[in-house]
């Protein structure tokens, strides 16, 4: 797992490392406008597109100084345009400037919009302010970038774009340069995460400039992103000697009569995550689907959507429930059994946490070391509306210490939140997955991986990366415009195949 930085850590990193490679600061920029460069030029190969670099006078113009005579040198047609808003200029900017000149590179400067000329450049490169922003863009400098987006070129950002926060909450009335794509150093800027981040950022791309990982993994934060190895690690190889009991038995308490196919899903997606064996609680109604479907699960059948008063929940090692089971009186009996049933962790996907929110009470009985896999609005509902997704980090992490329970944020980058207060990314995933049964399952995985006996934190790891790792592959292998959660699940074994 790799730690996440905010800015402040970041510039840390960026002084353990200088000191402790007894290096100069401005060799460090170079390695960062050369790592940009390298990037950048595999992006845009083509040079006969016209460059203008749009440089500030901190550290990110500094870069975007050193950037332009790289690009110059491997053959750019490169202009710089330096807006000398303030009177002041980090040394490394100046140090870039004197090497700019000493290359002859042509530059502009300009003390006031009115001074810019009209911009022909194909490509605008971003490197006016970087994360050491620190209040919303006003006067000149909202002007300019107001003028850049106007310009409807291919911007590319140096770090970050100009004006965006790399952590924080986000306001909509901030303004930010629009960039294609950005190019940013070392670790994506948590904000990078978030949805917010869609209003200013298309793709983003990290590169190595080679601060201290042992400083920057020493760091204490709660932010961190899941790796494959670190996946990779959790993974536990199957004995020579098992059989089906070692894997477990998964009880998976989902459908009704017309949201069988919840079930359904939720329970293969169990099975092929390896359990040694699967009962899906269902509405009679849906067995001879369950049979036609999964003839490996067994079923345990709920009349009049009433769970039987001898079913043994002492056989179960893991139950999952929520899927497809409705918000109904009954619904709410089914759950109110299985909390009073049930005290090893239990996996509360889409309906459970919608009873959950409606019947605060119920919270209280919640096991320990539970999984909540709630959707931005389920997360709403379940903990209060928020007005932006850096408040959901905060209630998130709060929520998992309070309620000692994992809780997973479906997105794009999934969130996880850990009793111990950790909010851990997954950057696996495409928006290819973007269809319904994605959760279903999501959730059978993670029973799956809890009924074989991993930890909960780990189980909601592994499932959530692989999840989205065998989504991307389907959609990259076939070229896929969707992939179907029923595809995906087909696709488990494999992709947990090749982790291990
Ligand atoms: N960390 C690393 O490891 C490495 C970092 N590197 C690079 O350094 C960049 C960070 O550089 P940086 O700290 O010099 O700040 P930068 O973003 O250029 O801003 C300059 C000044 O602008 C000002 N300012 C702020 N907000 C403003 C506003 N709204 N409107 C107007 N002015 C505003 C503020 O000055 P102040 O207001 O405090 O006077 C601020 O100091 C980083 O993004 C990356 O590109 C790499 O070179 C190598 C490794
Ligand atoms: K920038």
């Amino acid at each position: 797992m790799l730690n996440l930085l905010t800015s402040d850590q970041s510039r840390q990193a960026d002084k353990y490392t200088i000191q402790h490679l007894s290096m100069q600061s401005i060799d460090l920029m170079e390695r960062a406008a050369l790592a940009f460069s390298e990037a950048f030029i595999k992006n845009y190969p083509d040079k006969m597109r016209s460059i203008a670099v749009y440089c500030g006078t901190g550290n990110n113009g500094g870069d975007g100084l050193a950037i332009a005579r790289l690009l110059y040198r491997a053959g750019y047609r490169v202009d710089v345009k330096i807006a000398r808003f303030s009177g002041k200029s980090s040394s490394d900017f100046d140090g870039n400037l004197a090497r700019l000149m000493s290359q002859g590179i042509i530059f502009d400067e300009f003390r006031k919009i009115a001074d810019l000329r009209e911009e022909q450049a194909s490509i605008i490169i971003d490197a006016l302010l970087g994360t050491g922003l620190n209040k919303p863009l006003d006067g000149e400098w909202l002007t300019l970038v107001e003028w850049l987006n106007s310009l409807g070129r291919t911007v590319v950002s140096v770090d970050i774009p100009t004006g965006f926060k790399a952590e924080g909450p986000i306001s909509k009335h901030d303004v930010t340069v629009k960039s294609e794509l950005t190019i940013s150093f070392q670790r994506p800027k948590i904000n990078f995460l978030l949805p917010d981040s869609a209003l200013c950022i298309k793709r983003f791309e990290v590169v190595d400039i080679g601060l201290d990982e042992g400083f920057i993994q020493a760091l204490s934060t709660p932010y961190a992103i899941l790796t494959d190895s670190s996946i990779t690690r959790r993974l536990k190889k199957r004995k020579p000697f098992s059989h089906k009991g070692t894997f477990g038995h998964a009880l998976i308490v989902a459908g009704g009569i017309q949201t069988m196919g919840a079930a359904l899903l939720c329970a293969e997606a169990c099975l092929n995550t390896g359990t040694g064996l699967t009962t899906a609680s269902i509405p009679s109604e849906g067995l001879t689907a369950l049979n036609i479907r999964i003839p490996e699960a067994m079923a345990s059948l709920r009349y009049k959507n009433v769970i039987p008063a001898d079913l043994a929940w002492e056989k179960y090692n893991a139950i999952a429930i929520g899927p497809g089971l409705g918000v109904s009186d009954e619904s709410k009996l089914v759950l109110k059994q299985t909390l009073n049933s049930f005290r090893k962790p239990i996996v509360f996907d889409a309906d459970a946490i919608n009873l959950l929110a409606s019947n605060p009470d119920l919270v209280n009985l919640v096991p320990k070391l539970s999984v909540l896999t709630p959707h931005v609005k389920e997360f709403d509902r379940l903990f209060g509306e928020h007005s932006n997704w850096w408040e959901r980090l905060e209630t998130g992490m709060n929520k998992a210490k309070e309620l000692d329970c994992i809780i997973i944020l479906k997105n794009r980058y999934s969130i996880l939140f850990t009793p111990e207060g950790k909010c851990v990314f997954n950057p696996t995933g495409t928006p290819a997955m973007s269809s319904g049964g994605m959760g279903d399952v999501l959730t059978g995985m993670i029973t799956s991986f809890l009924a074989q006996g991993y930890k909960p934190e780990d189980a909601a790891y592994l499932a959530v990366f692989i999840h989205g790792k065998a989504g991307q592959e389907l959609s990259s292998q076939n070229r896929a415009y969707v992939v179907t959660a029923g595809s995906l699940l087909k696709d488990i074994p494999q992709a947990i195949g090749k982790m291990i």
